[in-house]
């Protein structure tokens, strides 16, 4: 059984490097000026080429106007547009036909009730993310390294193709995993040392985490 794997908020070309060693399919670069992880286009475009066609290379955006996504887009040249803010479904729908890429959109759980949004975006959005909502206080939307229930999660139609992200780390992607059935996974502050330093060591860690629970019978989101 194998998993996309997305390590998000790269910064370095170490980190970018390792990441694709470990075994990343994605590679995530944040456009967001509050966060730690707030990379510019051009530096993001640099990193990118170093791995470009052997992972794929998403943009994460928070609620980013046309003029904001024209610099990425034309910097980066990103395969996926996250976007990880506010942004509603016909905003989505532009973006997508506008920038000809898809569009990953980001979702912040912490009751059942948050979920019933995902149906909007049923046929625009190419891919779901789930992430936790972020604590009180926090200035970011995201890589808060906060978790949500993810038995939530049962209740979405067994067709949402999502990633899974929000607070994981080698300590519980195992659990994640087997309560989930997830097929994709997300994560950033579970793999640093500090806000927007990611830790090669804790990376590995994490690889091999996934490496052994992805060797355990998974579970099947089939509800059939
Ligand atoms: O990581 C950030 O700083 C960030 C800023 C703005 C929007 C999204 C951001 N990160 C996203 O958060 C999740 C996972 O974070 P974590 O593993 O809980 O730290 C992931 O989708 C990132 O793309």
């Amino acid at each position: 059984m194998t998993i996309d794997v997305k390590i998000c908020g790269l910064k370095t070309a170490e980190a970018v490097d390792k990441a694709v060693a470990l075994g990343a399919n994605h590679v995530g670069f944040i456009f967001f000026e509050k966060s730690p992880r707030n990379i510019e286009p051009d530096d993001a475009a640099r990193l990118a080429d170093r791995i470009r066609g052997r992972a794929k290379i998403v943009a994460v955006t928070v609620d980013a106007d046309n003029d904001t996504l024209d610099e990425i887009v034309s910097s980066l040249d990103p395969d996926i547009l996250q976007l990880h803010g506010h942004e509603t479904a016909s905003r989505a729908l532009d973006i997508r036909a506008i920038y000809g890429r898809p569009v990953m959109k980001a979702f912040s759980v912490r009751e059942a009730d948050d979920l019933r949004a995902v149906e909007a975006y049923i046929g625009i959005a190419d891919k779901f993310l789930f992430d936790a909502k972020a604590p009180k206080g926090s200035d970011l939307p995201g890589g808060n390294g906060v978790s949500f229930d993810w038995t939530l999660l049962d209740a979405l139609d067994a067709e949402v193709d999502y990633m899974l992200s929000g607070g994981l780390n080698a300590g519980n992607i195992r659990e994640a995993l087997q309560m989930t059935g997830a097929r994709a996974i997300d994560i950033s502050s579970g793999v640093e040392s500090a806000p927007g330093v990611k830790d090669l060591g804790r990376m590995e860690e994490f690889f091999d985490a996934v490496a052994q629970a992805c060797a355990e019978p998974f579970r099947s989101r089939s509800t059939t």
